[in-house]
């Protein structure tokens, strides 16, 4: 009798557990051609077993605001230890199935999620307009730049392979490229969609699962990237999205079910993370922070090392990880080059991301805002000289009046012992120094625990070389800025972090070679 109620329910609970994933209509669907100033949402943002679900925890939820407005977008539950524990062992169960398909079957998944979102591409766009403030013309190229990741490892996938070795007496040993199971991936708010695609293409693509928690200020595109994935193919549970701080984020880096973590935020959190990670001698991949510097000699075609500097400092409101903040400038041409930088600095609209003439939008928050005009209070104290920008900015439409904007700044007066030169600002503020000599630059340059990326801006080729050979950094740009694509490693030297994303070179961070050695006679034994 027992047995029978017990079945009685288990029916009914999987036929609503099912009946509630048929009626869940797209988050993208019902976000389509969303706009400033009106959204407000309801759904669940976790995402598992293929379907979104609504966190117990409704208690603790933290809002999430629209940069642009000031509104609130949603309220967020943090996911807590029971779901955390339910999203990987989801992961795990769909990794089982996943990894066993071949590279080539991967990847025809992966093209048709990639296919499926350069359809939704504008749509998607909006979202990331609306949760993090950044202008629809960057968020366009954001979108893109994340088709072009899932189609690059679509293609890398079938391509991976071991190596076979010969040793003596005809024997031999082959490798085997292996995923790692169930991968954790922690999110900033500054790139919401990038970051995700940079961390699920390449770790599905080589076999993995992965449960993914975003920033709780920007956590909305990620579960359009899983709504994606799902539609595209992949089994339920490989791709699933976690909502929470650092909490939830801790309890993921410590589930013992996780192989590895990678992480993208700034160094004190990346910190922590390797530590937890430690316990459990999970692998790691750390994008941290970085104040990377830029050096325009006297020869450099000056202006496109203009806009290499606005470039190198301005996208994504100056939120950018590897932005180049530290700009040397040889001091022959620094006249001309503030003069001409100023005057495109003073140029630059700021307001209503959505319209196709603004070049910058909101930063991600208040306490965002405040904290990059206190840098920019704190620089003038110490004896910079503000040419341009470094306050508040209230756009006339009232829609807006509540939106954390500013004008972006250029200083000038700096030194390298400031606070603005030494320490990484996230928001639109270039700092501006001379120098005389390479030797004296390079050494400046490489003053610093971070080394993200860096920039040079010469006309001289051997020295542009030599001085990439020389900078202490994961990525040097010669002649411009920023020029970041999929298809070439990104990851810092120094406190900037562990590991690569993007190009080749990502795939022995998501595999593990298995050697498999094999006697052709008879064995030799001693005993
Ligand atoms: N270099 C970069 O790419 C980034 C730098 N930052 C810098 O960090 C500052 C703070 O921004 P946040 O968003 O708070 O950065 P954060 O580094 O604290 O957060 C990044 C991610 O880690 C998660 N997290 C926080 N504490 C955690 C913990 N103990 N265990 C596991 N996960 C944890 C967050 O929820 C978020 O998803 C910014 O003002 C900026 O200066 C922020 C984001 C990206
Ligand atoms: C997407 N990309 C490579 C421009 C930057 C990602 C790192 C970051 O700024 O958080």
């Amino acid at each position: 009798m027992h047995a029978r109620l017990l079945r009685h329910f288990f029916f009914f609970f999987f036929l609503r557990q099912k009946f509630l994933k048929m009626s869940q209509q797209p988050l993208l669907q019902l976000l389509h051609n969303a706009s400033l100033g009106s959204l407000e949402l309801k759904e669940p943002l976790n995402f598992w077993c293929g379907a979104r679900v609504q966190a117990r925890s409704a208690g603790n939820a933290e809002p999430v605001y629209e940069p642009a407005t000031g509104r609130v977008l949603c309220d967020l539950p943090p996911c807590g230890a029971e779901e955390v524990d339910q999203a990987v062992r989801s992961a795990h169960a769909a990794y089982l199935k996943w990894s066993r398909l071949s590279g080539m079957e991967r990847g025809r998944v992966l093209l048709e999620a990639a296919r499926i979102m350069r359809e939704r591409l504008v749509d998607i766009a909006k979202v990331e307009v609306v949760n993090n403030g950044k202008t629809l013309t960057e968020a366009k190229g954001n979108i893109h730049m994340a088709v072009q990741g899932i189609e690059y490892f679509a293609g890398i996938a079938p391509t991976l392979a071991g190596q076979h070795i010969q040793m003596p007496g005809g024997c031999f040993a082959y490798t085997r490229r292996e995923p790692l199971g169930v991968c954790v991936g922690i999110g900033a708010w500054n790139f919401p969609l990038v970051l995700a695609v940079m961390k699920s293409a390449p770790a599905l693509a080589c076999g993995n699962a992965m449960v993914y928690k975003p920033s709780p200020m920007a956590p909305i595109t990620a579960v359009i990237l899983a709504e994606i994935y799902k539609e595209a193919g992949v089994p339920d549970g490989l791709f699933n999205v976690v909502q929470g701080g650092a909490e939830t984020g801790s309890l993921l880096c410590h589930h013992p079910m996780v192989a590895k973590v990678s992480f993208t935020g700034s160094v004190p959190t990346g910190k922590k993370v390797m530590e937890m990670a430690a316990k459990g001698v999970k692998q790691v991949t750390l994008e941290l922070g970085g104040k990377s510097p830029l050096i325009i000699f006297k020869d450099c075609e000056l202006e496109n090392a203009v806009k290499g500097a606005l470039m190198a400092n301005f996208l994504t409101q100056g939120q950018v990880c590897c932005n180049g903040t530290r700009v040397y400038v040889q001091r022959d041409i620094l006249p001309q080059f503030l003069e001409e930088v100023v005057k495109r600095t003073k140029a630059i609209a700021v307001g209503d991301p959505m319209l196709d003439g603004t070049r910058m939008g909101a930063l991600i928050s208040r306490p965002q805002l405040d904290k990059v005009l206190g840098f920019v209070k704190e620089a003038q104290k110490q004896g910079a000289r503000v040419l341009c920008g470094g306050e508040p900015f209230v756009p006339s439409d009232p829609k807006l009046k509540g939106g954390y904007f500013m004008s972006p700044c250029v200083l000038d007066n700096c030194r390298d012992d400031m606070t603005c030169v030494k320490e990484e600002i996230f928001g639109p503020v270039m700092s501006v120094m001379p120098f005389d000599t390479e030797e004296e630059v390079l050494q400046r340059a490489n003053n610093t625990t971070f080394g993200l990326a860096s920039g040079v801006f010469t006309r001289d080729v051997a020295r542009a070389h030599r001085v990439a050979e020389n900078l202490q950094a994961g990525t040097c740009f010669i002649n411009n800025y920023n020029t970041n694509s999929v298809v070439v490693p990104f990851g810092g030297y120094k406190m900037s972090g562990i590991g690569k994303e993007n190009g080749q070179a990502v795939i022995e961070y998501y595999t593990q070679l298995k050697t498999v050695v094999v006697e052709m006679g008879d064995v030799q034994s001693l005993f």
